[in-house]
This record gives C-alpha cells, structure tokens and sequence, in this order.
C-alpha cells in the first residue's frame, strides 16, 4: 500500500501540490527524488556517494520543492519568474533587471559552457538566485574561465538543481508569479520560510536605486565584429547620448558605441537639468528592476526631458516613458522572460523573434492621442513599443540589444540614430 502511494506520486507531481492554506501546518513536501548525480560526491566519505537534497523553495502557496544546492548557502527571499531562453545564462544572471527575482530556466540542462569573461551585462549578479532542473556535471568551452557553481558562490548567489522545473513553470503560468523562499539552512522550519515568503512583497519597491551607478561614467567599448550584420549608422558624425544608467545592460552600451555614439551614463536620480544643459543629441532610459509605479522620481525625470531632445527607452525605461506620457502599467500575471517571444512590428510588418524580460506593461488604452503602438506581442495582444513622433520618441518593451536571444529587433539603434540625425539637421 504504501508503495505504491509512493509509485503514484512520484509519476504523478501533482499529487504533491498542496493548496494554498492559511494553516501551514498542512505543509508537505512536492518532490521526493533519488539522483545518481554525483557532483558533490566524497568517495569514502559518506554513506551514500550522490549528493542529497539539501535545499528548499517554499513558495507563497504552500507547496515545497526540495532541491539540490549549488552557488552560495543561506535563505533568500524573491518572486519566482521562468525564462524560456535556450542559452545565454550568463548573461541572464548578470542582467540588473532580475534584481529581486529568482530565475526559473525552462531548460533542462544548464551549466555545460561554465562562465567565461566576456558575456558579463553588467557588473555583478543583482538576482535572488537560480532554480534548474539539471546542473551540468562537465563544463567545456573555449572561453570557460570557471564552472557556474564556482562563479554563483563567488558572487554569493544561491542556486538549486534537481528541482520539477516544468512543474513550477506550469504552476507559474496557471496561478500567476509566485514570492518564494530558497533556503539551505535546516534550523529554518517549513512554517517559517512560508511565513518569509507571505510577508514579502516585489510590488512597489524601488529596485532601481540598488543597482544604478552611483556616479557618471563614459562608456567606449563596442560589440565585435560579428554584430556587423545590419545597418551600422556610422557617418562620420558622433551622436552624444546620455543613459540613465536604471540597471543598464552593457551590450546597450555596446550597440550605441559601435552606431558611433560618444555615450555618457548617469544614475538614475541626475537631475534633468543637468542633462539638458550638456546638450546631449539624444538621452536613453535603460532597463530596470521592479515596479515602475515604485519610482515617481524616475517619471518626473523623463517628464521634464520629453519633447525636448529624441529620447529611446527600453523596457523598464518604456514603462516610465508610457507613464511620464500620462499612461499606465500594469503587473502582467507572468510576464515574458526569454528569447523566443514573437513581436509584430505594426511599422514595417515584419515578426521578429525577440529577448524578453518584463513584469510589467504598458496600457495603451491609457495613452494620449498622438502617441502610436508600433509593436504588439504576438503571444498575448500586450503594447511591445511605442513612438511619439511629435516629441521625437521611441522605446521598445523587450530587447534589442539581446544579449541573450535574437537579432531581429537590433534596428532599433539605427532608428534611434536616424532620429537623432533627424533633429540635429532641422535644429
Ligand atoms: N527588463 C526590464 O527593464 C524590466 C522592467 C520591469 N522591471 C518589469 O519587470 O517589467
């Protein structure tokens, strides 16, 4: 009787799938596995040579995953997100915008490539941490610096593997994001990673001021020769641009440089009086963390530099320019975070096949007359860009600068000069 209780769950994980109880007591556990890994193993040393499930993801409806840990050790708090991208986990966790946010990969098998110096996007990991089915157990690259265990515990980052991602992910897409608890620490009770967990929230807080620069910098260094596929915008003519530096992933940088521009990064709390007195032929508001609803200082900062010199924003630099515009975002149920998420460009006609990662949107609904959607999300209907003509405005909800994912949508920069260009010689 007993085993084949045992039998039935585990074929069937949605036997472990408790409901959300006020009474944590209910608790148990949803996944109870063996696994022959053997990354940890001590021959000689332990009673059993395969790493046991050592780590915990309590999420806020009271079910619990048991998991393997790699990275840093510890309790962490943060919103579960999954993203579908294929490759590019290095740049995942080095991009600023999942600050406050656990990353679930769909992928099965992460790892096998290591870290390496180059696919850094920004200066440190700002993540909660990393959830994945299957860590690699060999890392092979020719640009492999060290394995992704090393590098996350280095940066103190906690990871867990053998986990049912798929089963999280369609928890996730069924229920909406989850706050959860990742947690090595055995003195901590179910109850009180729970208790953790509820009492924790992402929504309206201000994630930008952790992870902005904290003083002006210039940036120079270009993306390599294998980005020389489009329009390169070159004329002999140095656009100056400012970018407001919310959580800025480097490749942006990269892409504006090697368009030519001279590229001045400031924190996201400059004044824009500054900014306009440098007389920069264009400004950038970059992508971010969190709730744009959380920074109202940000939005009067893009307000007051609108209709006054071509502005791009991207993603968290979209949602404030759709606010500062007299819009509204909203808190999408899962949001988008991978590199395979289909975008029709109302413009042009064409689909692109793009990089995401957003929480929140844009309403269109709620903007002026004048102000023009040129892209929509093909998989949901929701607004993947705007423009603005009158005010020489543009900005994308998803990324064209990858890093990682497709190139489609790398245009986007050459417009962004060709804007510039625009008011320079009708000025
Ligand atoms: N990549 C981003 O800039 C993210 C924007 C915002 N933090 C969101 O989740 O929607």
């Amino acid at each position: 009787m007993a085993t084949a209780a045992f039998n039935l769950a585990l074929i069937n994980p949605s036997t472990f799938i408790l409901p959300k109880s006020p009474n944590p007591t209910k608790l148990r556990v949803c996944t109870l596995r063996c696994s022959s890994a053997t990354t940890n193993a001590v021959p000689g040393l332990s009673e059993r040579p395969w790493k046991t499930s050592d780590a915990r993801l309590v999420l806020e409806d009271g079910s619990i995953w048991r998991a393997k840990s790699f990275g840093a050790t510890g309790t962490q708090v943060g919103e579960v997100v999954f993203n579908t991208s294929l490759t590019g986990y290095q740049e995942i966790l080095t991009d600023p915008s999942y600050a406050g946010q656990f990353v679930l990969m769909t992928n099965p098998h992460i790892g096998n490539t290591g870290v390496n110096f180059d696919d850094e996007e920004s200066r440190q990991c700002f993540l909660g941490g990393l959830v994945i089915r299957s860590i690699s157990i060999s890392t092979s690259n020719w640009r492999c610096a060290e394995t992704l265990g090393d590098y996350l515990a280095e940066r103190n980052i906690m990871g867990i593997y053998d986990v049912d991602t798929r089963a999280i992910t369609r928890r996730l897409r069924q229920d909406g994001s989850l706050v959860g608890v990742l947690s090595t620490e055995e003195s901590k009770t179910d109850e009180e990673l729970l208790e953790m967990s509820r009492s924790w929230d992402i929504v309206g807080v201000d994630l930008i001021s952790g992870v902005s620069c904290k003083e002006p910098y210039e940036w120079v260094d270009k993306t390599n020769s294998e980005w020389e596929f489009n329009y390169s915008g070159r004329d002999g003519e140095a656009f100056h641009v400012v970018a407001y530096d919310f959580g800025i992933k480097h490749n942006i940088l990269r892409r504006l440089a090697s368009h030519g521009c001279k590229i001045t990064v400031v924190p996201s709390t400059w004044p824009a009086s500054e900014i306009l007195k440098r007389k920069p032929d264009g400004v950038l508001f970059s992508n971010g963390p969190g709730d744009p609803s959380a920074v109202p200082y940000a939005v009067e900062t893009v307000k007051e530099i609108l209709g006054k010199v071509p502005v791009f924003g991207i993603c968290m630099g979209h949602q404030l320019l759709g606010q500062a515009l007299g819009g509204k975002t909203f808190k999408m149920k899962f949001g988008h975070h991978g590199g395979n998420h289909p975008v029709h460009n109302l413009r042009s006609g064409h689909v692109e096949i793009s990089a995401q990662n957003h929480n929140y949107a844009v309403d269109p609904a709620s903007l002026p007359e004048g102000v023009e959607v040129t892209h929509v999300n093909l998989n949901d209907g929701s607004c993947a860009g705007l423009a603005y003509p009158a005010q020489n405005i543009m900005s994308l909800q998803y990324h064209p600068e990858a890093s990682p994912g497709p190139r489609d949508s790398d245009y986007a920069f050459g417009e962004f000069i060709k804007l510039m260009k625009k008011v320079k010689v009708n000025a």
